[in-house]
């Protein structure tokens, strides 16, 4: 599997299925084995029908092409996939640590090292997908996985304009989005830079930055750029520096991608190998 020939025709008999790793709105995760090479997967099961009942296809198959095509180590690799006459299987990279998401409530906020690291490593990939360019537009830290070092995988490129919409009709989460979003102005590459701004907070405070009880609230603070750092002793005044750098309203002076990585709190606190086993 790890030197896959993307040719190949794979079916379901190809592999050993496993216990289930989660739900998804299209279908569900399960952990399974390739019955010849014994590589251990994650296999997303997606059902047809829900993909046809939204209209989906088109956005799912160029979606699935962009992350079959990326290639690094914090991106969450799409192997391959195949399909029946219901189902379309997507053949991905197992991340044995589960959602970044569930650490972090688990734990409440992350130390400066931890968090440093995934800034580090999420600005790698970051600036790896905006070199194809590729927006990922949907990071959050639900579609942020680790593998069983420790290390961050962005996951879920096939769903980010689908992911939008669910948020603006269904969830209603804003909390990520940069205010050009916000206000559905054209965005750029720079939309990321923002969403790294309101993750390194997260991370370090377990709460993203213009929470607030209602949609139109949130939409009022990221319109203003309402922040503001809670009396925590524990946050350093260079964290908080990277954050004012990065949630800048005009996106043409947030703190590009390789000075992030410069800057003197990533200097400081990121692991170099990306990797932070618990
Ligand atoms: N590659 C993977 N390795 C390990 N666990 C995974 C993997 N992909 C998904 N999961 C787990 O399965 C669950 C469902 O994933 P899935 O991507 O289907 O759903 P989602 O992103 O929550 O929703 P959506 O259907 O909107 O994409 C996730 O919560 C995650 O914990």
């Amino acid at each position: 599997m790890a030197s896959e020939s993307p040719k190949k025709n794979w079916s379901i008999n190809d592999f050993e299925i496993g216990k289930p790793l989660g739900k998804g709105k299209f279908g569900r995760v399960y952990l399974a084995r390739e019955s010849k090479s014994k590589y251990i997967v994650a296999l997303k099961v997606i059902f047809k029908e829900q993909i046809e009942k939204y209209r989906l296809q088109h956005q799912l198959k160029r979606e699935m092409a962009i992350q079959t095509s990326l290639r690094h180590p914090h991106v969450l690799r799409l192997y391959g996939w195949f399909h029946d006459a219901e189902r379309i299987f997507l053949i991905l990279e197992y991340a044995h640590g589960g959602e970044l998401y569930g650490e972090l409530r688990r734990v409440g906020y992350l130390s400066e090292q931890q968090a440093a690291t995934y800034i580090a490593s999420l600005t790698h990939a970051l600036a790896y997908c905006h070199e194809k360019h590729v927006i990922h537009r949907d990071i959050k830290p639900e579609n942020l996985l680790l593998d069983h070092e420790g290390r961050l995988k962005i996951a879920d490129f096939g769903w980010s304009v689908q992911s939008k919409n669910k948020r603006h009709t269904m969830c209603g989460t804003l909390d990520y989005l940069a205010p050009e979003m916000v206000e559905n102005k054209a965005h750029d590459y720079a939309v990321d830079n923002w969403t790294l701004g309101v993750l390194c907070y997260e991370f370090l405070y377990g709460v993203p930055p213009f929470e607030a009880d209602s949609q139109a609230d949130t939409f009022q603070r990221i319109m203003k750029v309402d922040l503001t750092f809670p009396s925590t002793p524990h946050v350093s005044t260079e964290a908080k520096d990277l954050i004012i750098q990065l949630l800048v309203k005009d996106s043409a002076k947030r703190l590009p991608l390789d000075k992030i990585l410069k800057h003197p709190w990533i200097i400081m606190n990121a692991d170099p190998n990306g990797s932070f086993p618990e």
